[in-house]
């Protein structure tokens, strides 16, 4: 069990602002992890791909490890923009990633028609056909390295009953729960029925 962060704020050098919670500060209380670029901070409190990035470089530099979070919009994916939506997010966050800070890094794909209450779940043969060409678009911007370091992250109306659908996807490295993980029990299914489809997996 690791604790993380939801968030952390931009905090360059020489930056003092009370009220904002830094990586150091986040490190300095035992946080490994931190969620950078939720659909929440991109499109109800306005961050943006630049910031994102910038923020994903200050985690790293400070030795945290990084959820970077991406996903299209209902409109995007009407439009069939999904992927150039999703490229251009992860291609500016990975600007901030050191080469050698892959293995530190996990992208959440997360179709935000798809999260919460009432949404379209997306269908995991979808989930797989974007995971892989993410993964191949890391490969092609940055290298193979790093496409086979990075884990990629499900992350939309996952729960006990559909875990094992998106689990047993090659491209699938993991999961970010949302309501499911409120349930104790939910939980530790999800974590029993991805740790088993990885170990059957590899
Ligand atoms: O922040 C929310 C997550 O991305 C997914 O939430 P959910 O599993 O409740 O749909």
């Amino acid at each position: 069990m690791r604790v993380g962060s939801q968030n952390a704020w931009d905090a360059g050098e020489g930056f003092a602002c009370t009220g904002v919670v830094t990586a150091k500060m986040l490190k300095g209380i035992g946080c490994e992890w931190v969620l950078l670029g939720h659909s929440d901070r991109r499109n109800v409190l306005g961050e943006t791909d630049g910031l994102i990035s910038t923020k994903v470089r200050q985690c790293l530099e400070s030795g945290l490890s990084v959820n970077i979070t991406i996903g299209e919009k209902a409109e995007a994916r009407s439009a069939g923009e999904e992927l150039k939506v999703l490229e251009a997010q992860l291609g500016e966050a990975a600007k901030g990633v050191p080469a050698d800070a892959w293995g530190r890094v996990a992208v959440a794909y997360e179709p935000v028609w798809a999260v919460g209450e009432g949404a379209t779940p997306c269908q995991p043969e979808e989930a797989q056909r974007v995971h892989a060409a993410l993964r191949a678009f890391l490969e092609s911007q940055v290298g193979p390295e790093a496409a086979k370091e990075c884990r990629f992250l499900y992350t939309g109306s996952v729960n006990e009953k559909n875990a094992q659908d998106y689990a047993s996807l090659p491209d699938v490295d993991g999961f970010v729960v949302g309501r499911a993980g409120l349930d104790c029990a939910k939980l530790a299914s999800i974590c029993s029925t991805l740790k088993a489809a990885k170990d059957q997996g590899s």
